[in-house]
């Protein structure tokens, strides 16, 4: 059973919440993609211990880990240590995450004939219940600090993972697929969108106070491929989360669309029915504020290697982009996910820079 929204200790830092709901926050508000995870020692020390995936299905653990970067840094928002690659796990294929390789997955989807292999008949809340249950906790046990964002792999993203079999520099077997299958590969799509919008209800209830779409892979795809295989799927995420939340009597949370690469989307995507945008680092803000439709929420976009830098060039770096960007309607944040082996004394002086602005 998941608990009820109201059972949750009040929220003392609503920064996020105000900026993705078109209103004046009292400071610009920051997290990172990746914010738990191998740049932080005690993340390392755990990981010693663990496999990845047994950390994710454990929910003490899975809620200590999303609490590491809560504790040291003064962040605005938290995320759920989990993975996008639960959703293949749930479906019926085997993922693994090799140290120094990342996911593999065993027995990917080589013809459409293997799609018989998934079960989209399956109870997703009892497929991610580790994830949903850490959920929970961590929005209890983070008192009400910051909130708590779920997440999702898009379709896309996951459908390519399932084919390439782990991560890819070019994803042509996938991509081969739209070209060889369309059909099958829009029915597929389909059926993965549906599971996403059940995760993504289930996540809610558990306590989710935000939600970010990781469409990691738009930067494969053309123009015309994103906009046939990806941005109507993902219009239909955030339009039946909304409204399943709805008919439920429970209130919908900010969503977050990040199409990594997805450049000639930028405008498409700022009128898709998300809260907020996320720029991956190869943009321009300018440009991308100009892309996007007027009073659109951007979030982004520092490029993590920056945080490679000294101190000095770090801090002129994140203030060089808030400019760029504007304070208002703007969530500030990494254009991926930080790199291990980051300093963390980078990460302080970003997230005080970032904090350093008045609104
Ligand atoms: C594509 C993708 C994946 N996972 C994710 C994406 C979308 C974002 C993006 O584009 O990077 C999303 C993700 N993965 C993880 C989170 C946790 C929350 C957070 O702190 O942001 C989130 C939001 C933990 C993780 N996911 C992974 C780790 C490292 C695993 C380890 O400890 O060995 C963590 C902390 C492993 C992972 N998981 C994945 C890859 C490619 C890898 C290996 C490469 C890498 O580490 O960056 C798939």
């Amino acid at each position: 059973m998941s608990t009820k929204v109201e059972e949750f200790p009040p929220l003392k830092n609503d920064a996020i919440l105000k900026v993705a709901s078109g209103q004046k926050p009292h400071r610009i508000p920051i997290w990172i993609m990746r914010q738990a995870g191998r740049y932080l020692p005690e993340f390392l020390e755990i990981r010693k211990h663990h496999d990845f995936f047994e950390l994710v299905n454990n929910p003490e653990l899975a809620c200590e880990v999303t609490l590491q970067p809560i504790r040291r840094f003064d962040l605005d928002a938290s995320i759920i240590f989990s993975d996008i690659l639960v959703i293949p796990q749930a479906l019926g294929l085997e993922v693994l995450m090799k140290p120094g390789v990342g996911p593999v997955l065993p027995e990917p989807l080589r013809e459409p004939e293997d799609v018989k292999r998934l079960n989209f008949e399956v109870d997703v809340s009892i497929k991610t219940k580790g994830t949903l249950d850490a959920i929970t906790l961590t929005r209890k046990k983070l008192e009400g600090k910051v909130p708590l964002f779920g997440f999702t792999g898009a379709p896309w993203t996951l459908m390519s993972y399932m084919i390439e079999g782990g991560g890819s520099k070019t994803c042509h077997k996938a991509k081969a697929w739209l070209y060889k299958y369309p059909k099958e590969s829009h029915q597929l799509l389909d059926n993965i969108c549906e599971i996403v919008i059940q995760y993504l209800v289930l996540q809610v209830k558990a306590g989710a106070q935000l939600l970010q779409v990781f469409e990691s892979h738009a930067e494969f795809l053309s123009p015309d491929s994103f906009s046939k295989y990806c941005l109507p799927i993902l219009r239909k995420i955030v339009t039946e989360t909304n409204s399943r939340l709805k008919s439920q009597g429970i209130a919908t949370v900010p969503m977050v669309v990040f199409a990594k690469g997805g450049h000639f989307a930028i405008n498409e995507l700022s009128k898709s029915g998300y809260s907020v945008l996320g720029l991956d680092w190869t943009i321009d803000p300018t440009v991308g504020r100009k892309l996007a439709e007027p009073g659109t929420v951007l979030q982004g976009n520092m490029d993590p290697v920056a945080l490679f830098g000294d101190t000095e060039t770090v801090k002129a770096t994140a203030k060089a982009m808030i400019e760029k960007f504007g304070t208002e309607n703007y969530i500030c944040n990494l254009g991926h996910g930080i790199y291990p082996e980051t300093p963390v004394s980078s990460v302080e002086a970003f997230i005080e820079t970032v904090h350093s602005f008045q609104l």
